[in-house]
């Protein structure tokens, strides 16, 4: 199909608008500034080689991590975008230990939305020239508008989610999101620095040949999970499986949707609830997954119906194909249920 007849980005946010439910423009509003934020990173991202850009910051974030240059200007490029259209009145960040209250002047009554977000997905991929990513997660507020922006505001279920979604700076560089209609995806053209539907209503195949996990943290796995990488790897029907693992949630989750598979990032003997952080990166990424049809539970419990009670808390994360991840969830029953 011709460029020209491709919708862009900023069209279709517009032309989607009525289909929201509060559908007052604050929300495209918003969208378009994480559409704005997302080329500033991609142009950092692109150029990391050669910009001062590689390597830590020297100093570790709330969760013991090293945080990248890149996971810091990441941040701030997103929280000067999402500060700067009255539209959000708190943002809450992997990168940042506590939330921030954004200050609006005159319109404080019209900021209504909170913004989660994972600045920089895949930070172990930075310096080696591997994809990476952005996730965000929108909710309203659930206190007063022009009240100030209470912890409550983000310590929300994933089903109250009112759009979510996740950009992969990859080969190429595309945004997918939803707000509640079906998922779509846009790919960026450089030259001219605009997103087009590339992806429209993009589908989870219901079965796939993909499964993606660390094996490197095999013998720290439940027996339910490692009995479930045993079934993947046996010689029988349309087995063994393939193994893919980018390191990148952003990237495994995208070729996953696309082709069918499986993403677990379970609990482990060192870490009892996974690594994967809840509020800013399982539950967008659950929004996404049931919105194509696909699947999402923390290996018992559907990761959207979570009741949040800390703004940085991880979950275990099985996520993909709705009939794989129900395969896996009956390794994970049967398991437990010999103890
Ligand atoms: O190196 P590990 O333990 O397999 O973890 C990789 C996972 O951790 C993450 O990098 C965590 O995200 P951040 O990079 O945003 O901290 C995921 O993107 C990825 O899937
Ligand atoms: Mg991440
Ligand atoms: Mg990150």
């Amino acid at each position: 199909m011709s460029k020209q007849a491709l919708q862009t980005l900023g069209e279709f946010i517009i032309d989607k608008q009525d289909d929201f439910k509060y559908s007052t423009g604050e929300l495209s509003r918003l969208i378009s500034s994480i559409r704005i934020a997302t080329k500033i990173v991609n142009r950092e991202v692109n150029k990391a080689g050669i910009a001062d850009i590689i390597g830590n910051v020297g100093n570790m974030n709330i969760q013991g991590e090293d945080q990248q240059k890149l996971d810091v200007l990441a941040n701030d490029i997103f929280i000067a975008a999402l500060s700067q259209r009255e539209v959000v009145c708190g943002i809450a960040s992997e990168e940042s230990d506590d939330f921030i209250e954004v200050k609006c002047t005159e319109n404080a009554h019209l900021s209504k939305y909170v913004v989660l977000i994972d600045p920089l997905d895949g930070s172990s991929n930075i310096d080696v020239n591997v994809s990476v990513g952005t996730i965000f997660s929108i909710y309203r507020r659930v206190s007063d508008p022009g009240s100030p922006v209470e912890l409550r505001d983000f310590l929300q279920k994933g089903v109250n989610q009112v759009a979510a979604g996740y950009v992969v700076y990859g080969s190429s560089t595309m945004i997918v999101y939803t707000t509640g209609n079906g998922v779509n995806g846009f790919t960026l053209d450089p030259s001219i620095g605009t997103y087009y539907l590339s992806h429209e209503n993009i589908k989870f195949p219901t079965m796939g040949k993909i499964y993606s996990i660390n094996e490197g943290n095999y013998a720290k796995f439940p027996q339910g999970v490692k009995d479930y990488i045993k079934y993947c790897q046996e010689e029988e029907g349309d087995r063994p499986y393939t193994s893919r693992y980018i390191g990148s949630l952003v990237s495994d989750f995208h070729r996953n949707m696309l082709k069918g598979g499986i993403y677990i990032y379970p609990q482990t003997s060192h870490s009892p609830n996974g690594k994967l952080r809840l509020l800013y990166e399982a539950n967008p990424m659950a929004f996404l997954a049931e919105q194509a049809g696909g699947k999402c539970s923390d290996g018992f419990k559907r990761i959207m119906e979570i009741e949040p009670t800390e703004l940085h808390q991880r979950v275990p994360f099985f996520c993909g194909s709705a009939a794989m991840v129900t395969q896996a969830e009956e390794f994970m029953a049967k398991a437990v249920s010999k103890n």
